[in-house]
């Protein structure tokens, strides 16, 4: 299959990371000889950020080094014009030596910022983090601090191991932050039976992630489709691959439900080209200003967007599963491509969930609705097994009503254990053992339009994170998430609780990482603590680059279950209460308030 990228399709190029290397600005000895040190440090940290860095679209991550050193303000100012230029997004700030915090730092109050202050004792560069830190802090710019556990000898040029996992996870949510702003989250429809989810609250869009929000009703579908406004090539090349790739699952409906032979093969042309047009509306498509649709071909320049489906579309036309399956999925008739954020129901803090995982992780994520827990004695008493293993203490049934990305099937793998991966990784064998695992079912009653859901079963042992945005009045948005794994059931007990939700829907069964304490005491209190109908699960166990990423945005994490060695947050995080940490991010959220406010 081709690879191909999506992004550049967005306006505006990749936010790079800038590398500041600060410098004790005393001529006639202390600056010369520090000179060459002090460079050689910015530069080997841009290689390896460059190296081990992707943006989600494929491109390789850049990063532009200031000129000279920064010693004073004058070349401060100068690295800045330099950054404004090209586009910096994120800065580091490196140095071995003592510095004058500020006269060289990075004022932009946007921008993620991270100092590393080398850890050696022949000049004083952890004096100078320090001090740097404090003045951050007490002009309430916050930065992070990376500080080596272990002492370098000055002319160690290599990062030693806990400094650049601090500098990943620093530069992939910064990355994360300057990648969202400016860009749209595409509403397409509005409140889906009354989810409060989908109300477009565009303060927090605006003020905690810097995005616009774009609206469009969902005639907009039907106008397209019936004027003939998408490829007419692609269309049908993408239904032939579809009608090849794409197995039916079997009509559960009783017959008087049941859609004609007749009405099914028009079902599959609306889904197909519903899937161009939610596209073609995101990002825009250059075909369209060919036939003579300029102002469509531009598109909204959406990053995330969302369909409402339910009801106004779906009692009537359709439903959207087979287009949110697809385009949440790293794969299409085009070949392997990055997923995109498509919210169901439009669930736009879902949809921004899945952002924020997406960003963090390059690969597709998971939206599902978070159905049922599943106690031992429950399973028991309905199937006769006895949950064990990983699933003996209960199962978090998560079912999305009828659409998932098919990396979901966890046919992908990163050294033999299931996986969900960036698209550059991924297999043309890997698509097709996803698109085998999943069956197109005729839509059940609910759908009284139709339309095909997307129904397979995770595979277990994958690492998964389970997150979700929620907003509260008078607080504002807050993070949880549950780290853990998929699980699976013998094929009847699956089969049993399947039939009881809907067996047409994508499952995924989900244990978490248990704590022993709070929400995560036991399984049943992660289900009884989330905070919405949906949740969106990203590979891997990333809890703590949700909790960096959060931080940034000022949204605190009411719950979580990773252990406090993996949370890296702003230094100023720790005048807020050391003793007592959720609580002090709160503060904390509160007391910077939201980035672009
Ligand atoms: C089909 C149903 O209306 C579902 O869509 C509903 O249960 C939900 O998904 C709610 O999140
Ligand atoms: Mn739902």
């Amino acid at each position: 299959m081709e690879r191909y990228q999506i992004g550049n399709r967005l306006q505006g190029s990749m936010p790079k990371i800038g590398i500041r290397p600060v410098i004790d600005g005393r001529r006639g000895g202390i600056r010369e000889s520090l000179e060459d040190v002090t460079m050689n440090m910015a530069k080997t940290v841009a290689a390896f950020l460059s190296e081990n860095l992707k943006h989600s679209n494929g491109l390789d991550v850049e990063c532009v080094v200031a000129d000279t050193c920064i010693g004073g303000v004058a070349e401060a100012a100068q690295a800045e014009e330099k950054f404004a230029r090209a586009g910096v997004g994120v800065t580091i700030t490196v140095t071995p030596s003592w510095c004058y915090p500020t006269e060289t730092m990075d004022t932009d109050p946007h921008r993620p910022k991270a100092i590393w202050g080398f850890n050696g004792t022949e000049r004083p560069g952890a004096v100078y983090l320090a001090a740097a830190l404090a003045a951050h802090n007490q002009k309430g710019l916050p930065a992070f601090s990376i500080y080596g556990k272990d002492v370098q000898d000055m002319g160690d040029g290599s990062i030693p191991e806990d400094v650049q996992a601090k500098l990943l996870q620093f530069a992939k949510a910064g990355l994360a932050v300057a990648t969202i702003r400016g860009k749209s989250y595409l509403s397409m429809g509005s409140v889906s039976m009354g989810i409060a989810g989908c109300i477009v609250d565009e303060t927090f869009f605006q003020d905690y992630l810097g995005m616009r929000n774009e609206y469009v009703d969902m005639s907009e579908f039907i106008r397209r489709m019936e004027r003939g406004i998408y490829d007419h090539d692609e269309y049908e090349k993408a239904l032939k691959w579809t009608k090849e790739n794409c197995r039916p699952g079997r009509d559960v409906n009783p017959p008087n439900l049941k859609r004609t032979d007749e009405q099914k093969e028009q079902d599959w042309e609306t889904v197909v080209k519903m899937t161009l047009i939610a596209r073609d509306m995101m990002i825009g498509n250059p075909k369209l200003a060919e036939m003579g649709y300029g102002e469509e071909a531009l598109g909204r320049n959406a990053l995330a967007a969302g369909f409402q489906g339910q009801r106004a579309w779906t009692d009537h036309f359709p439903n959207g599963d087979f287009m949110e399956a697809i385009l949440t999925s790293s794969f299409d008739w085009n070949g392997i491509r990055e997923p995109f954020m498509l919210a169901t129901e439009n669930d736009t803090l879902n949809g921004i969930t899945m952002l924020l995982g997406h960003l963090l992780t390059d690969a597709a994520q998971i939206f599902a609705d978070v159905r049922t827990y599943w106690s031992p004695d429950a399973v028991k008493r309905v199937t006769g097994h006895e949950l064990a293993g990983r699933a003996a203490n209960g199962i978090i049934h998560l079912i999305n009503s009828g659409p998932a990305a098919l990396d979901g099937t966890g046919r992908q793998t990163k050294n033999g254990q299931p996986a969900m991966k960036p698209f550059w990784e991924i297999t043309d064998d890997e698509v097709k053992a996803c698109l085998e695992a999943t069956q197109w079912c005729p839509a059940v009653d609910f759908f009284r339009g139709g339309g095909y859901s997307t129904d397979f079963t995770t595979r277990e042992g994958m690492p998964v994170t389970m997150a979700r945005i929620n907003l509260i009045k008078g607080l504002g948005p807050v993070l949880q998430l549950a780290e853990g794994y998929t699980v699976e059931l013998p094929d009847d007990v699956h089969a049993k609780l399947d039939e009881r939700s809907n067996p047409t829907w994508p499952t995924t069964w989900f244990v978490p990482n248990l704590t022993g304490q709070g929400a995560f005491k036991d399984v049943y209190s992660v289900m009884n603590n989330w905070g919405s109908n949906h949740a969106a699960l990203s590979y891997g166990h990333i809890g703590d680059r949700l909790i960096t990423l959060a931080s940034m945005l000022r949204i605190p994490v009411c719950m979580h279950n990773v252990s406090e060695e993996r949370v890296f947050r702003p230094s100023a995080w720790t005048a807020f209460g050391v003793l007592e940490p959720v609580g002090a991010d709160y503060r904390a959220c509160a007391n910077f308030g939201p980035l672009y406010r």
